[in-house]
């Protein structure tokens, strides 16, 4: 079944939760279709766990088109959403929808994503007005993680949870056609979800949201650095890696592997005629020097 704006409004609506993995390349993302998850995302979480770095403020344009492209090739029913990343939808709403329209055109992507509220509702109308589709962000925004002072919690004191509750009603008002709510205690998920029409997906904000995301490398248990209080191992993925990778290396230095059944075959007649003439070649040589 294909997922678009609209399959994933009607699910809202009849209150069927709406899942969501990220993904990066073209093999993870065939594999998270094939078992039917509704939407891939293409997060700036990449600089982290693909590249490595400390934080997602590295990521580029380029870096983002490069997964995107191979995540929208693997796509055939998942709704693929593609994260603007820092600083390309800041400066002006004119490069915003610039960047916007390059994730789709050339990246393949079906929605872009966006961090921030009521202060970017003018950015998300104009790349709407593109019939561009709209996610916005909110809550813990981790492109705002020196502002905040690391990856904290959002929403907890009275100030902070009006805000977080001001924003989706914004970004909803803008022309955002879902929010990613991340970070913030689970009543206020819960409370976001019900006073929007649009989906709420949650990471970190509770069950009563109407659909999930988790980055794949913690779901699938292959990180041990960073571990949010909102991640499930739903496996232990590293540690069936390491294992099969031992296994590898004990199997080819023990001679094991590879075995008949994994090597060529050639006529054993030919290799013999082969064998005689080279070892008469080789031998000619060497009289001449
Ligand atoms: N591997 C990975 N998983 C993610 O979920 C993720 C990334 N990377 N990179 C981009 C952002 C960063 N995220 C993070 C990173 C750390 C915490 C974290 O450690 N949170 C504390 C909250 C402490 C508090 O304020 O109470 C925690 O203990 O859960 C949360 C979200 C979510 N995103
Ligand atoms: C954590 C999710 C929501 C995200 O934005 C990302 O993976 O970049
Ligand atoms: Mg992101």
């Amino acid at each position: 079944m294909l997922n678009t704006v609209l399959s994933l409004q009607a699910q809202k609506n009849k209150q069927q939760k709406i899942t969501m993995l990220t993904a990066y390349d073209f093999t993870t993302a065939k594999l998270f279709d094939e078992a039917g998850i509704n939407m891939l995302l293409v997060g700036d979480s990449l600089g982290m766990v693909m590249l490595g770095y400390e934080d997602t403020l590295s990521v580029t344009m380029a870096d983002m088109l490069h997964h995107t492209k191979a995540v929208s090739r693997a796509a055939k029913s998942a709704f693929v959403v593609a994260d603007l990343p820092f600083l390309s939808y800041h400066v002006s709403t004119e490069t915003a929808v610039i960047n916007a329209g390059r994730l789709i055109q050339e990246g393949g992507a079906n929605a872009v994503k966006l961090e921030g509220g009521e202060a970017f509702a003018d950015v998300i109308t104009a790349i709407t007005r593109a019939a561009i589709s709209v996610v916005a962000h909110l809550g813990l925004t981790p492109q705002s993680v020196n502002a905040f002072g690391g990856f904290k919690v959002q929403g907890r004191t009275e100030t902070d949870a009006r805000q977080v509750i001001k924003d989706p009603l914004a970004v909803q008002h803008a022309g955002a056609f879902a929010v990613v709510l991340e970070g913030i205690p689970s009543l206020l998920g819960e409370f976001i979800s019900q006073l929007l029409h649009i989906p709420c997906i949650g990471i970190g904000a509770g069950n009563a949201t109407d659909g999930q995301v988790l980055v794949y490398q913690d779901m699938l248990g292959m990180i041990d650095t960073l571990q949010p209080k909102f991640v499930r191992r739903f496996a232990e993925g590293g540690r069936l890696f390491k294992d099969a990778v031992t296994s590898y290396q004990k199997n080819v230095q023990s001679g094991d592997f590879p075995n008949e059944t994994e090597s060529y075959k050639i006529d054993a007649d030919i290799i013999q005629k082969l064998k005689q003439e080279f070892s008469t070649t080789s031998s000619i040589e060497g009289e001449k020097s």
